[in-house]
C-alpha cells in the first residue's frame, strides 16, 4: 500500500473509507483480566494457572481488549464454561446475529467516510471465523446495510488472521477488474466462538484475542461525484506460504465450539521469514528500504512485532 496520489490513484485500486468498530464487555483492561476472568469462570481454585495468565498478560503488551459476552450472558448459559457440554448451538445461534451487526457498525463507518450511499455498492467481501451458518453472514450484513439485490457477494470463512489481508487483496482485484465497481470489504470476529473457562491450552488466546470489526470501500478511478479523495493507494498485492508450517497455527470446529492451536514457535517462525515474504512481495527487490515503505502488520502479538522490528 502506498498513500495516495494524483494520476496513479486512477490506476490503482484505492482505499475510499474506513471503519471500525468495537462492543464494551466484561474482563478488561488487561491488568485486572486474569482477576476477571477466573472470577466469572468460576476458577479461582486454579492459582497457578491464573498466575500464569497473569505473567502472561503483563507480558503480551496489550491495554485493554474488547468482548461482546457479559456477565449476564455467562450466567444464563453455564455450557460456554464447561466443555463437557455441548455449546455449539449456542455459539451459532449468538454469533448469526452479533458478527453481521458489529460489521454493520464499522460499515455504517467506512461508508458515510466513503461519502456514497450504500446502495451503489457493487461487490461485498467479508470475512470472519467466528460465525458457521448459511445464509452468512454477508448476505444479513447486505440486508442490514440495504445494499442492492444485485451486489456480488463473497464470504471467507475461517482464514484465521490473514483473513483481512486476502479480503483487501481480493477488492482491489475486483475494484480494477470491474470499471465502476465499488467493493465493501468487511471483517468481524467474536471470542464468544471460543471463549470458555482457562485451561492449559487455550490461555494464550484468552491473553491476546478480542471482538472487533473492520470495513473499507475500495474503488478504482474514474471517481464519481461525492466520493472522498482516496486514502490509501492499493499498490500490490501477494500472499506468501512458509513452507512445512502448518503444524503452527490451527482453528477446529467441536462440540464446544473453536478450538485454536497456537505453536510457541511463532513468533520465531515469522522473524525468520518475514523478510523474505516482503521480498517475494516487491517482486525481488531485496534492496528495498523497508521503514520508507507503508506498510501493515496484523499485530498477532508483542513478540511478533519484535521479531519484526529486527529483521
Ligand atoms: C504469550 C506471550 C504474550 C508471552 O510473551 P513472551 O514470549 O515474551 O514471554 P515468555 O517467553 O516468558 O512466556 C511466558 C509464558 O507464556 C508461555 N507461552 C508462550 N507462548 C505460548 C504458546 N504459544 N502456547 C502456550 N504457552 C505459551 C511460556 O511457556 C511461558 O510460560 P511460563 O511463564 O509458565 O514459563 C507471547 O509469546 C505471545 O504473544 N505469543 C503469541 C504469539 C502468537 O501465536 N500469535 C499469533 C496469534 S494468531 C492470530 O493473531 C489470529 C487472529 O488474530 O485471528
Amino acid at each position: 500500500m502506498g498513500s495516495s496520489g494524483g494520476a496513479a490513484a486512477r490506476r490503482h485500486a484505492a482505499m475510499l473509507g474506513i471503519g471500525t468498530a468495537n462492543p464494551t464487555g466484561i474482563l478488561g483492561p488487561q491488568d485486572v483480566f486474569a482477576d476477571n476472568l477466573f472470577r466469572v469462570t468460576n476458577s479461582d481454585h486454579l492459582p497457578e494457572l491464573k498466575e500464569k495468565l497473569k505473567r502472561i498478560c503483563e507480558k503480551s503488551g496489550i491495554e485493554k481488549r474488547h468482548f461482546h459476552l457479559t456477565e449476564e450472558t455467562l450466567a444464563a448459559h453455564p455450557e460456554l464454561l464447561d466443555r463437557e457440554l455441548p455449546s455449539l448451538d449456542t455459539r451459532v445461534d449468538m454469533t448469526a446475529d452479533a458478527v453481521p451487526k458489529l460489521a454493520q457498525c464499522a460499515a455504517a463507518k467506512a461508508i458515510a467516510e466513503w461519502g456514497r450511499p450504500a446502495a451503489d455498492i457493487t461487490h461485498l467481501v467479508f470475512s470472519t471465523y467466528s460465525t458457521c451458518q448459511a445464509p452468512s453472514a454477508d448476505l444479513r450484513l447486505a440486508t442490514l446495510l440495504g445494499l442492492r439485490a444485485t451486489v456480488s457477494r463473497t464470504m471467507l470463512s475461517l482464514h484465521g488472521c490473514y483473513g483481512g489481508g486476502r479480503a483487501l487483496s481480493l477488492a482491489k482485484e475486483l475494484a480494477e477488474n470491474n470499471r465502476g465497481a465499488r467493493v465493501l470489504v468487511a471483517c468481524s470476529e467474536m471470542t464468544l466462538v471460543c471463549f470458555g473457562a482457562p485451561d492449559g491450552g487455550n490461555i494464550v488466546g484468552h491473553t491476546l484475542f478480542g471482538d472487533g470489526a473492520g470495513a473499507v470501500v475500495v474503488g478504482a478511478g474514474p471517481f464519481l461525484d461525492g466520493e472522498r479523495r482516496p486514502i490509501f493507494e492499493m499498490v500490490s498485492a501477494t500472499q506468501t506460504t512458509i513452507p512445512r508450517t502448518e503444524h503452527a497455527l490451527g482453528m477446529r470446529v467441536s462440540g464446544g465450539g473453536i478450538d485454536f492451536h497456537l505453536a510457541i514457535q511463532v513468533p520465531t517462525l515469522v522473524g525468520q521469514n518475514v523478510e523474505r515474504c516482503l521480498v517475494d512481495a516487491f517482486h525481488g527487490n531485496g534492496n528495498a528500504r523497508w521503514n520508507e515503505l507503508f506498510w501493515a502488520v496484523h499485530p498477532g502479538g508483542r513478540p511478533i512485532l519484535d521479531k519484526i522490528t529486527r529483521c
